[in-house]
């Protein structure tokens, strides 16, 4: 590990070395908006050298049964959950996120990860048909695919991209994973544990920097045969295009643009504060994040009038304060970006009834410069305005009335996405039936985020292709053949 101006220089991952890269990125604290470390500028000799370091490692790796490469997981989950806080601190510094959720969730999770796909790789089981009568016997055996590309982007830096290493891995793949070039710290940090866990070199590589110059090398190197990837619509089109001609198999995360439906027999005293959560957690920087709150017309008013005033007691702090509960956005790009969809709002005649604009902002002098902003609620917006049409992955939530169940479904599903939504109602016929009609991967009824990591997960429409979870993850890092004995 290098220090530049005394600060860290991250290095790649390759082979089970750390190598130095000849040029270097500025990684950005989001509290201050000063440069905090330097990423690695990686591009097409580092991917060739990674993709070298996992074909040598493929046979050995491959071939361990999935019992020992469970144990390996497991080593990892174990050495990661030890340095819990050390990477909590880092995850929170680096995305911007507050310490408590760094703490409660993504670490965790990022643990979870490891630990649950070392339990589920002891469990598969392989087709079999009988064709007696003809004296044929059908069965299914599965082996892994080869090197895996990994591509995940900033939000849940750890939580996401380890929720690809370790089934890729748990299957007897060898990876090259390539985080987000805004939060590398903590895939940095795990590598220091690969081998400790046991992880032969070669199977895990991570190669760090940008999408085009990194990424683009990865995901058309002829070699890599399979791409997983968690990122924006506009990057996964890029990455299609770019595969096709080597008919890779791509499994695509993507945004969304999700609805909260609220009926008027909705138990507001937990539908308010998990749909400001919804709204709002990790500054509204996860996919699953409510950005269109529909309320039925009988309640609405009394809904707003709640709904804002929680909001309003959502605290935004620096990320290390742990009664924080929003820290700072990814980055200055990102945040003018989020404040320029509150700017089109209010041309359009919308009203900002909190946040941006409409309330002051207390930081400390040292986080002036940071990239923080007020949890935003807008109203008296049409369905066709883009506030409400396009992912604005930010602070931001839009809430309108609505009438009737079949106008609220269509209305819910008019937009590109189709990724998650929530539906608030007592009734449980209703609760069964909305959920059936939408169009959306995810559908949680009066709750939000509760994750079963055995079932799939995955959007529809534009909100992506595949599924991931225990069987989907295992079907994707496998490739299936179907074998005929006559007998
Ligand atoms: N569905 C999900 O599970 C899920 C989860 C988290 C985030 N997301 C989505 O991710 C987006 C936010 O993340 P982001 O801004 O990092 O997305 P992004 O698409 O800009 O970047 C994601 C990753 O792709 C890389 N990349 C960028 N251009 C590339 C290229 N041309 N070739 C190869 N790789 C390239 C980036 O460096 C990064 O590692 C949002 O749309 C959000 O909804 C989806
Ligand atoms: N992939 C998952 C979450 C994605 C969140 C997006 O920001 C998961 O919980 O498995």
């Amino acid at each position: 590990m290098a220090a530049k101006g005394g600060l860290l220089m991250l290095e790649n991952f390759i082979g089970g070395k750390f190598l130095p890269c000849s040029s270097y990125l500025d990684s950005y604290d989001p509290s201050t908006g000063e440069v905090y470390c330097h990423v690695p500028n990686s591009g097409k000799e580092e991917v060739e050298a990674a993709v070298e370091a996992a074909r040598a490692a493929f046979p050995g790796w491959s071939s361990r049964s999935p019992q020992e490469r469970s144990q390996v997981l497991q080593r990892l989950a174990d050495l990661l959950e030890q340095s819990l806080e050390e990477l909590a601190q880092a995850e929170s510094k680096d995305q911007g996120k507050t310490i408590t959720l760094a703490r409660t969730m993504d670490i965790p999770r990022a643990v979870q990860n490891f630990r649950f796909f070392a339990s589920s790789i002891l469990h598969h089981t392989s087709e079999c048909t009988q064709m007696d009568h003809l004296g044929y016997l059908h069965y299914t055996v599965r082996a892994p695919v080869g090197i895996a590309a990994l591509i995940s982007p900033w939000n849940l830096p750890l939580y996401l991209l380890t929720w690809k290493i370790a089934p890729a891995i748990a299957a007897g793949n060898t990876v090259i994973a390539k985080p987000s070039e805004l939060t590398s710290m903590t895939a940095w940090m795990m590598c220091r544990l690969m081998e400790k866990a046991g992880v032969p070199p070669g199977v895990v590589n991570i190669v760090f920097g940008t999408g085009p110059r990194v990424g683009e090398a990865l995901v058309s190197h002829p070699e890599v045969p399979l791409i997983s990837f968690t990122g924006s619509q506009p990057t996964a089109e890029r990455i299609t295009q770019l595969s096709a001609p080597h008919c890779k198999k791509l499994s695509l995360e993507l945004g969304g643009k999700n609805p909260a439906i609220i009926f008027e027999d909705a138990n507001l005293d937990e539908c308010i504060p998990t749909t400001v959560r919804s709204s709002f957690a990790n500054q509204g920087e996860i996919c699953l994040s409510t950005s269109r709150i529909f309320v039925q017309k009988s309640i609405y008013s009394e809904f707003l009038k709640r709904f804002v005033e929680a909001t309003r007691m959502w605290k935004v702090g620096i990320p290390s304060d742990p009664s924080a509960d929003m820290g700072a956005l990814i980055s200055k790009a990102h945040l003018e970006k989020v404040r320029s969809y509150i700017k089109k709002a209010r041309m359009e005649g919308a009203q900002i009834l909190c946040g941006e604009g409409v309330d002051k902002l207390n930081l400390p002098p040292r986080n002036q410069a940071g990239y923080f902003m007020l949890p935003t609620v807008i109203t008296d917006v049409k369905d066709e305005s883009c506030c409400m049409k396009e992912e604005i992955f930010g602070p931001v939530t839009c809430v309108v009335p609505f009438d009737s169940e079949e106008e609220v479904i269509q209305r819910a599903n008019s937009v590109k996405y189709g990724l998650a939504a929530t539906v608030w109602s007592g009734n449980v016929g209703r609760v069964h039936r909305v959920a059936k009609k939408l169009q959306s991967g995810l559908v949680w009824t009066n709750c939000w985020l509760i994750r079963e990591l055995n079932l799939p997960f995955g959007g529809m429409k534009r909100s992506g292709v595949g599924r991931e979870g225990a069987k989907d993850s295992y079907e994707f890092f496998t490739e299936v053949k179907t074998i005929t004995v006559k007998h």
